[in-house]
């Protein structure tokens, strides 16, 4: 017979090992930390170790992001055949890297032992258009998931838009959390647990003596947080619970991607950013040389400057010599440093130092994240920094894993 695991007796069970004291003389291994990453003194075997939800997504306006955390130890359910559906589903979570057509999971940023509400185990990392989330749902579904009574971590826009569909397809409760606080739980929880996860980009605009070098982002108030996804918000972040959104800009990856399609006839972000390394975007650009004949220095504006965004497009010789590869660039570039312009004007207004770029945008982006690292340094006289984090995309969907607590 199953083990009596009823969530309700567990729960309290939890609740009343959470109220006790930390034991003396337990080992460091054996202490265990909370959500924050702070120890707590608890053992594995002493929590309740629940089936669900171990899944934290954020659904946005682009890509759904699914994080998926794995317990060392073997998860309890309710009944057997609830257990075996869960092995299923942590099988084909964790032994394969694409699901269907267009699910990946990010295996390069999976974090092995991990303490989250005091239990070890490994973060997954998965992605999915939010435009396939009908496909989601049926194979959710055909993975058991509706005979499971599960309830999901989820923030973004789509946690609100999606929420009935989840119901009613795969039986799933969306437990729903703040965009923005989950992000900014999400990295601080990340960037504790990963040594290397922030860095910046010394000389970004010298080929052969660029590098990633890493950042120690361990005191990190107060800092500018530039969220670039398909639209662009703009952070102030002044402790893990004073966060404000200060601007944004509906000019972001999303727009970049779109233009980039309609341009250059390219079908996919990875496509549109192969043909930006390809390209020259002086080839599109007005630049200041090419109105002032050199510098203008009275001003601080050198020649190189873009003066004007796709400013030769307006010359049909121009036109027509022009490839898709300068204009997939020119679009990188023109909304890269619109979005590190309104990052900088914020970042003097807010009187802070410190930029954190973050979002997909910057996924396999080098161009970009570089394109910003000179921009802020450059425009600021090198008092700002640009800081980049490795689990960009990532943030809020571990953000709102982090902070369920129990039934909603
Ligand atoms: N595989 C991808 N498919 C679509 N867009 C991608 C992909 N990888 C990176 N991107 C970029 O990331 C942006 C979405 O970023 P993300 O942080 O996931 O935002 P959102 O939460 O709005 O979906 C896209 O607009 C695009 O610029
Ligand atoms: C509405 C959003 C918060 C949604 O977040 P996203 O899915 O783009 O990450 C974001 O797209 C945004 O802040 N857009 C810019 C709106 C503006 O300030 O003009």
């Amino acid at each position: 017979m199953a083990p009596h695991n009823c969530k309700g007796c567990l729960q309290s069970i939890l609740a009343n090992k959470m109220s006790q004291e930390p034991q003396a003389g337990k080992s460091n291994q054996s202490m265990e930390q909370d959500i924050n990453g702070e120890a707590n003194g608890f053992n594995n075997s002493d929590v309740y170790n629940p089936a669900m939800p171990w899944f934290g997504m954020d659904i946005g306006g682009t890509l759904s992001k699914l994080v998926y955390f794995e317990p060392k130890d073997m998860m309890q359910g309710e009944s057997e055949s609830e257990i075996e559906i869960l092995k299923s589903i942590r099988k084909y979570l964790t032994k394969n890297s694409s699901y269907g057509k267009t699910g990946h999971r990010d295996t390069h940023l999976q974090m092995d032992n991990v303490v989250l509400r005091g239990i070890v185990g490994t973060l997954h990392f998965i992605r999915f258009p939010t435009s396939k989330m009908k496909n989601f749902l049926v194979l959710a579904n055909q993975k058991g998931m509706a005979k499971l009574v599960t309830t999901v971590c989820a923030t973004g826009g789509g946690a609100y838009k999606f929420e009935e569909d989840f119901k009613r397809e795969v039986n799933m409760k969306l437990a729903k959390y703040d965009e923005f606080e989950s992000l900014l739980k999400g990295l601080l929880y990340i960037d504790k647990n990963n040594p290397t996860e922030c860095y910046y980009w010394s000389n970004p605009t010298d080929g052969t003596k660029c590098s990633k070098v890493q950042y120690d982002f361990s005191s990190p108030y107060p800092f500018l947080l530039v969220n670039i996804g398909s639209g662009v918000s703009i952070l102030s972040v002044n402790s893990a619970t004073e966060c404000k959104r200060v601007s944004g800009t509906s000019l972001g990856g999303g727009t970049f991607l779109g233009l980039c399609c309609l341009l250059t006839g390219c079908n996919s972000f990875e496509e549109a950013i192969g043909l930006a390394a390809e390209g020259d975007h002086t080839h599109v650009d007005k630049l200041v040389k090419d109105i002032y004949g050199g510098d203008y220095a009275k001003f601080g504006l050198p020649g190189d400057l873009v003066a004007s965004s796709f400013g030769q497009m307006n010359s049909r010789d121009r036109r027509s010599k022009v490839s898709r590869q300068d204009l997939a660039r020119a679009t990188l570039v023109t909304i890269t440093n619109n979005i590190g312009s309104i990052a900088r004007m914020c970042a003097i207004q807010q009187k802070v130092e410190r930029v954190v770029f973050i979002g997909n945008f910057l996924r396999v982006n080098p161009i970009a994240m570089k394109l910003l690292a000179y921009a802020m340094e450059y425009w600021s006289n090198a008092s700002m920094k640009a800081l980049f984090l490795e689990h960009e995309g990532y943030f809020g969907a571990v953000g709102c894993l982090l902070q369920y607590h129990g039934e909603t």
